[in-house]
């Protein structure tokens, strides 16, 4: 890791008044704080924010749409921010966030110039005052395309990659709903998995959270090991999402989806028990068009949330385990050109 952040950091006092400059890859560098206002219009339109940055709409070679993530100027933000542009430079996945160019001054200021989409985050598109109400193929299709983007983060690079913060937020959309998985801000690679505990502070007695309310692995919480377990247990929390259409921590009611779904959860990890329609329909987001379900796929999509998010890590099955059960068990798939319709 460390050689592969040396081989792309640049001296920016030798190439401040360069041209930007593309590299093999297709992704073009920056070099000066110009550039990245002339991008952004001087930073006029907000798309999006979070805990680390702000994203701007932007023009890509005079007039491609694009988003522009700007992190916040800070030293220790520099370091989320060069690891998130080293991770985005090595991946190249349908459906994983693509990375157009960036800015780095090596010292504080970062920014990252993405593809944009147009449909923006998961979280937006379920919330029940969004205007569009996304169709169950839809639902399908987004868990699958996510799943496959954990597993090629998980399986195809040595050393290997967690993301570290799966949330529907971090899931984006294009225009024809199709996922791409973003902010690579808290992954950890190969044997940076390994990170400090959460801490209680001696003068609130209030633990300090890690992580996102809502998704966060409990077995994390309690060892500190990031593992890719802690994907698989973000993954489940968005597929109850996705049935649901209920958000993973409401803040109002202070209550989490995985406390809600825990007794059907439970039921269904019961083997000796088949779980009833009922059930499942009591669970199902009310603005799906019922009658025109499969039941069993609701069925297959809530056991694959019930092992994802399994207290027992022995049952959490990979990336590509879950992959290949939603293409043999989801019909709806095979709009997709995948499933056991084709
Ligand atoms: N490429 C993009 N196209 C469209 N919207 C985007 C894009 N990238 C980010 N956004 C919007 O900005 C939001 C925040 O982006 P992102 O999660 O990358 O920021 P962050 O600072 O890393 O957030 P967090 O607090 O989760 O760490 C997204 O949820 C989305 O709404």
């Amino acid at each position: 890791m460390a050689c592969f952040l040396n081989c792309v950091r640049f001296d920016v006092s030798k190439t401040i008044t360069d041209k930007p400059t593309s590299q093999g890859s297709g992704v073009t560098c920056y070099n000066s704080w110009d550039d990245v206002e002339t991008l952004t219009s001087n930073f006029s339109r907000l798309i999006g924010s979070g805990g680390y940055s702000s994203i701007y709409m932007a023009r890509f070679s005079g007039s491609d749409k694009a988003a522009l993530k700007v992190h916040v100027s800070s030293h220790r933000l520099y370091q989320v921010f060069r690891l998130e542009l080293d991770i985005l430079l090595r991946l190249q996945h349908p459906n994983i966030v693509k990375l157009l160019g960036y800015f780095d001054d090596s010292e504080e200021n970062g920014a990252l110039l993405l593809e944009y989409l147009p449909q923006g985050n998961l979280q937006e598109k379920l919330q029940s005052n969004s205007k569009q109400v996304l169709q169950w193929r839809n639902r399908v299709a987004i868990a699958l395309q996510l799943v496959q983007a954990i597993e090629h983060i998980h399986e195809k690079y040595s050393p290997q990659i967690v993301h570290g913060d799966i949330k529907s937020s971090n899931v984006l959309l294009d225009k024809n709903f199709d996922c791409k998985l973003c902010d690579f801000g808290s992954a950890k690679v190969g044997f940076s998995s390994m990170v400090q505990p959460p801490t209680m502070s001696p003068r609130s007695r209030q633990v300090k959270m890690v992580g996102s309310p809502g998704y966060t692995d409990p077995h994390y919480l309690r060892t500190g090991i990031a593992s890719k377990k802690m994907d698989m247990y973000g993954f489940g929390v968005v597929v109850l999402e996705l049935v649901s259409g209920k958000e993973a921590f409401s803040a109002e009611r202070g209550e989490m989806l995985v406390h809600i779904a825990a007794p059907l959860m439970n039921e269904i990890l019961d083997s000796s028990v088949d779980i009833s329609e009922d059930k499942v329909r009591q669970f199902l987001d009310p603005r799906l068009l019922r009658d025109s379900l499969d039941i069993d796929e609701v069925k297959t999509m809530l056991s694959v949330a019930a092992v994802c998010i399994s207290s027992k890590l022995s049952l959490r099955p990979s990336a590509a385990q879950v992959a290949d059960t939603l293409i043999k068990e989801i019909p709806s798939l095979s709009f997709l050109g995948c499933g056991k319709g084709v």
